[in-house]
């Protein structure tokens, strides 16, 4: 049987309703909580693919969970020194963040273990990590001369801490040098580009960590041990209420209530561009959960123009560009993106991935070595178009065949990877 999903065209969007847990805050409170004093309750968990692939790892490393509910985990911490070698190999799945983050933590570890992932994680780069863990004379070895997966990690002795200042803007390297850090003698600092996502730095805090934070460097000394929270409340994940935020504000007569949404100012890149767009987004009762902020947000249809975006912005919005090229198609205009080269190397080369498969809706769409140009308001059909295994691609595919003429999804089940409900949403949302 052909693996399809078939998604028809949506009239006017009606709903109020949660988002799934932050899948970064998530995969971190899973293995923070693994390395604190006591056990830590995660509330509002995703309980998706690549959390599972963190679990997983976790358990493999000695540690007990335990499954209350289907978003609600109880994770018994071992201490920082607490994890015990793994019998067999650590396997990723599909998930960067499992593998890059874990790979900071385990290089400190006075034990053997290696890592492999599925045929996507096997093909992204994993020199950005190695090099500097190496600096810090940790000892990882790879294929290909060290460049993929699989991986194997050999203790040392100890680390050194390291100045590091990393060639492009990405949490997962940030966060890795950052773990590795913790357990390395002197004071590791590293400092991006431009600011990526900072849950790491802020989950750090409730274990009470502190760190040093200058410009867009960071410095870390060797940590003692963690002091564990009683629960972590996990916000929902801005990356998914993204699909929704473009398909009201394109399906006309929508209006969607989001609730319970992180809007940490170093991932809301989604809403800058959507309001210099045009959108027409409230943001409404602000809260904290823990030290992340949330809000609710009300979305109502409106008339978009293209806009022009680069670099600075980029990692506040990376996960964002496949959904944020659907709104450019129903744009006034063109948009113009630049400075988005790290999507080449996420789950499928993203940046092909989108002008392949939209051209075949109809849109006109040209792939630059390190963006897009979208030509807005283009005459769209209904197509049938591939997913490569892609989550986000999968749902950007449907919010535009459900905004257009319908589209047909080849491989449309990765959604699983961060947001297993995602059609069942969409289904109810058009009633
Ligand atoms: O740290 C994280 O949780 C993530 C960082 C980003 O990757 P990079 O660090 O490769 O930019 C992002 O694309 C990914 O979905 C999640
Ligand atoms: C790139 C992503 O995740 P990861 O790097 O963790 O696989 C994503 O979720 O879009």
């Amino acid at each position: 049987m052909k693996d399809i999903m078939k998604i028809i065209a949506g009239q006017g969007l009606k709903g109020d309703f949660f988002i799934p847990g932050d899948k970064s805050i998530s995969h971190r409170s899973v293995m923070f909580s693994a390395l604190g004093d006591k056990p830590v309750r995660i509330k509002n968990f995703l309980n998706s693919q690549d959390c599972l692939s963190t679990v997983k790892c976790i358990q493999a490393l000695g540690v007990k969970v335990d499954f209350i509910n289907e978003n609600e985990i109880v994770i018994y911490g071992k201490g920082i020194h607490g994890l015990t070698e793994p019998s067999d190999v650590l396997d990723a799945g599909n998930s960067g963040t499992t593998l890059r983050l874990m790979m900071g933590i385990l290089a400190a570890q006075p034990f053997f273990s290696t890592f492999t992932g599925d045929q996507s994680l096997r093909k992204r780069p994993m020199r950005r990590v190695i090099n500097p863990l190496s600096e810090m004379k940790a000892k990882l070895v790879s294929r290909e001369d060290s460049k993929y997966l699989p991986l194997a990690i050999i203790p040392v002795d100890k680390l050194q801490a390291i100045n590091y200042a990393m060639p492009m803007a990405s949490a997962q390297v940030k966060s890795a040098i950052l773990l590795a850090g913790m357990y390395a003698e002197g004071e590791t600092i590293v400092t991006e580009p431009y600011t990526s996502r900072d849950h790491t730095e802020r989950m750090f805090e409730t274990f009470g960590v502190k760190l040093r934070k200058f410009g867009t460097s960071i410095g870390i000394k060797k940590v003692d041990k963690f002091v564990s929270p009683e629960e972590i409340v996990v916000p929902g994940d801005i990356s998914s209420a993204a699909f929704w935020l473009v398909a009201a504000s394109i399906i006309p007569n929508s209006k969607l209530i989001i609730r319970n949404i992180g809007i940490n100012p170093t991932r809301t890149g989604i809403l800058d561009v959507l309001k210099d767009m045009g959108a027409n987004i409230e943001i409404v009762n602000e809260k904290w959960s823990g030290k992340e902020p949330v809000a609710d947000f009300i979305v109502r249809s409106a008339e978009l123009k293209g806009v022009t975006f680069g670099a600075e912005i980029m990692p506040r919005l990376i996960d964002e560009i496949p959904i944020l090229t659907v709104a450019a198609m129903f744009a006034e205009g063109d948009t113009i993106i630049s400075g988005a080269g790290e999507l080449r190397v996420k789950e499928t080369d993203r940046l092909a991935a989108i002008e392949a498969e939209f051209t075949k809706m109809g849109a006109k769409i040209q792939a630059t070595d390190d963006g897009l140009i979208i030509h807005g308001k283009a005459a769209l059909k209904e197509a049938e178009c591939y997913s490569y295994h892609d989550h986000r691609i999968a749902m950007a595919l449907a919010i535009a065949g459900m905004a257009a003429h319908g589209v047909t999804i080849q491989s449309p089940h990765c959604v699983d990877i961060s947001y297993p409900n995602f059609y069942t949403v969409l289904n109810e949302l058009k009633k």
